[in-house]
């Protein structure tokens, strides 16, 4: 019993001393595992950390979180978003700085040396990409202002030939300054009963600027400024109808601008389908621009389901599609060849071009896309489209921007005004036979227009510091590393705040932030262009704005019209807020009162 019971002691003490074994045992290896993962998972979690750093990867970020990264501040300073982009340029050395936003990182730049190397030598690896096409595909297509590639390439070459001829540059002065005598200015001294109205003058240009493009591009004239209310303080368009702000007395007057408004505007639309397609451009305009404040899978759930704002979008671009197939068939019916609006001048390419004998581009002027075709009747409403959209609000931004800074600067102003004075005496010694009835309307001629070297330089400085276009997107299309060793992957996006390089003490000097045009006159006070990669407000490289030159024919024909013929003074307290979009404008538009300059 005592050897029994000895032996089962003795098996209990020796399991329990081999369960003690083992406990211990199964205890250190658990700690070990645990210590183990617990390691593991603090090196994950401080890799994650790093790597979600603003300063990993060697570039400083903007201030950015963990994780969110810049989100809070962009959300933050939504309202301000320019201004806070320049402001962190400002506050450091850094040139090209990586943003953060959740989990895609891109890269803003103000460095010239890198726009240089983005917009020009190494063009084709920064197109704009996939990420910007489906933003303005509803509206534009593939027009220019929207691809990449040979069909990019194919509208350049046409629409550089076609921008390039004298007369094109003519028809503009002459549809300009119809447009300034015959509305703008007859507009204007409708509010003349009443000095003490304020006017929203934004508004007024975006109207007059309508009227400009569409009889540029479709030769028809929606009269959008004829029907503006004067005093409506916000941007957009507006059709309602009040004739008998107009102004016009003097029937003279009325017979000259309806004749010469009979010449450009061939196309006879009905009223309502030119109504409707400027309402409609306007609403799909404006949706455009909202896509790029929200995430993308949202816009397109809405446009899925056929809801809210891209219900709007639908609708508006159903108008203007109603338009373009009216004056594009129109025109192809009547084949008028003294039209001189862009839509004839595409129509009647094939004469221009070389054309295979069935009346089709040649393969190498066409590009892949379009081998062996005509250009389609959807295809040229997207290049037109996009010349609306290009020309219309930078020109409209530009204006607004210089006039408001001409109220801050009067001794610019006067500066202005005494280059007009000259030119308007010089006229005197002129053989021009229109002089007298041109001076009576208030506008200026083309050769005016470009011995207006102080007025050029006003309108760069201004855009200088409110550039039309503030910022340019381009999309990496393989890795690569920028000048000053910043490594770019492939899809990242890479782009230029041409806003915080206008106000960059390093590209312009000390006294940057203050309004100096003769920083781009000569010692003979002739106008000097700035190196475009440094200023690129009209981009630069081969992408460089085809509309330039007549941007500032259009410019300087507006300005040198308003301030010749009124004076404008800012309403009390009046301040601008920045529209944060493709263009900026003011969002509260620019609110002025008006009266007739006495001489
Ligand atoms: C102050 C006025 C203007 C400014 C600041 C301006 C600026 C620009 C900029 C920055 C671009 C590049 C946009 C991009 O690629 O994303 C551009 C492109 C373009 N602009 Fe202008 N623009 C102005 C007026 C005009 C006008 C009046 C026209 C036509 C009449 C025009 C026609 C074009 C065209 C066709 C393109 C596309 C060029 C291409 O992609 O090859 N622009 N403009």
């Amino acid at each position: 019993m005592t050897l029994q019971a000895a032996a089962v002691f003795c098996r209990v003490d020796q399991y329990s001393l081999f369960h003690k074994t083992t406990v211990t045992s199964f205890h250190l290896m658990e700690a070990f595992v645990l210590s183990f993962l617990v390691g593991c998972l603090s090196i994950g979690l401080l890799y994650l950390l790093w790597k979600h750093h603003p300063s990993y990867g060697g570039n400083p970020a903007a201030p950015a979180f963990p994780f969110v990264g810049s989100l809070p501040f962009v959300l933050l300073n939504r309202h301000r978003m320019y201004e806070w982009t320049s402001e962190l340029f400002d506050r450091s050395t850094i040139l090209t700085r990586k943003i953060k936003l959740v989990s895609s990182i891109s890269y803003s730049t103000i460095d010239p040396q890198v726009v240089h190397h983005i917009l020009k030598s190494k063009f084709d690896s920064y197109p704009k990409g996939p990420n910007f096409y489906p933003f303005f595909a509803d509206l534009i297509g593939r027009g220019i202002f929207n691809c990449d590639g040979s069909l990019w390439r194919f509208q350049r070459k046409v629409a550089s030939y076609v921008f390039t001829s004298a007369s094109l540059r003519d028809f503009v002065v002459t549809i300009v300054n119809t447009e300034i005598s015959g509305r703008l200015l007859p507009a204007l001294d409708a509010s003349q009963p009443h000095p003490a109205e304020v006017i929203d003058i934004q508004m007024l240009l975006t109207n007059c600027m309508f009227d400009i493009t569409c009889q540029f591009t479709f030769g028809a004239d929606p009269a959008c400024l004829k029907s503006a209310k004067l005093s409506q303080p916000h941007v957009g368009n507006s059709v309602a109808t009040d004739a008998t702000r107009m102004g016009l007395g003097d029937d003279r007057r009325v017979d000259m601008i309806n004749d010469v408004t009979e010449k450009i505007s061939h196309s006879k639309v009905p009223d309502h389908i030119v109504q409707a397609f400027v309402c409609g451009f306007q609403d799909a305009l404006q949706v455009t621009a909202e896509r790029f404040l929200v995430p993308q899978f949202w816009w397109r759930i809405m446009k899925w389901l056929n809801i809210g704002s891209e219900k709007r979008l639908k609708d508006g671009l159903a108008a203007v599609e109603n338009f373009t197939t009216f004056v594009i068939e129109q025109s192809k019916r009547e084949r008028d060849t003294n039209r001189r609006d862009l839509l004839a001048r595409f129509l009647n390419l094939p004469e221009v071009f070389p054309a295979a004998e069935d009346g089709t581009l040649q393969s190498d002027v066409c590009g892949d896309e379009q081998e062996g075709k005509s250009i389609s009747d959807s295809f040229l409403r997207d290049i037109l489209l996009s010349f609306i959209l290009a020309g219309r609000d930078a020109v409209v931004s530009g204006v607004t921007f210089c006039l408001w800074l001409l109220c801050l600067h009067p001794r610019v102003e006067e500066n202005v005004l005494g280059e007009l004075r000259g030119i308007i005496e010089d006229r005197k010694f002129s053989n021009h036979e229109d002089v007298g009835d041109v001076d009576k309307v208030g506008t200026f001629t083309y050769e005016e227009v470009r011995k207006m070297n102080y007025l050029h330089a006003v309108l760069s400085e201004s855009m200088r510091s409110y550039p039309p276009v503030p910022a340019n997107v381009k999309f990496a299309a393989e890795d690569d590393s920028l000048p000053d060793g910043t490594q770019v992957f492939k899809g990242t996006r890479v782009s230029y705040n041409a806003f915080a390089m206008g106000r960059a003490a390093r590209i312009w000097g000390t006294d940057c932030l203050e309004f100096q045009p003769e920083r781009w006159l000569n010692e003979h006070g002739v106008f000097e262009p700035a190196n475009p990669f440094k200023y690129p407000v009209f981009q630069a490289g081969p992408r460089i704005c085809l509309g330039k030159d007549l941007a500032f024919i259009e410019m300087k024909l507006l300005m040198a019209s308003l301030i010749w013929n009124f004076e404008f003074a800012l309403q009390p307290g009046f301040k601008p807020r920045l529209s944060y979009g493709v263009i900026m404008l003011m969002v509260n538009g620019l609110l002025v009162t008006v009266k007739r300059r006495l001489r």
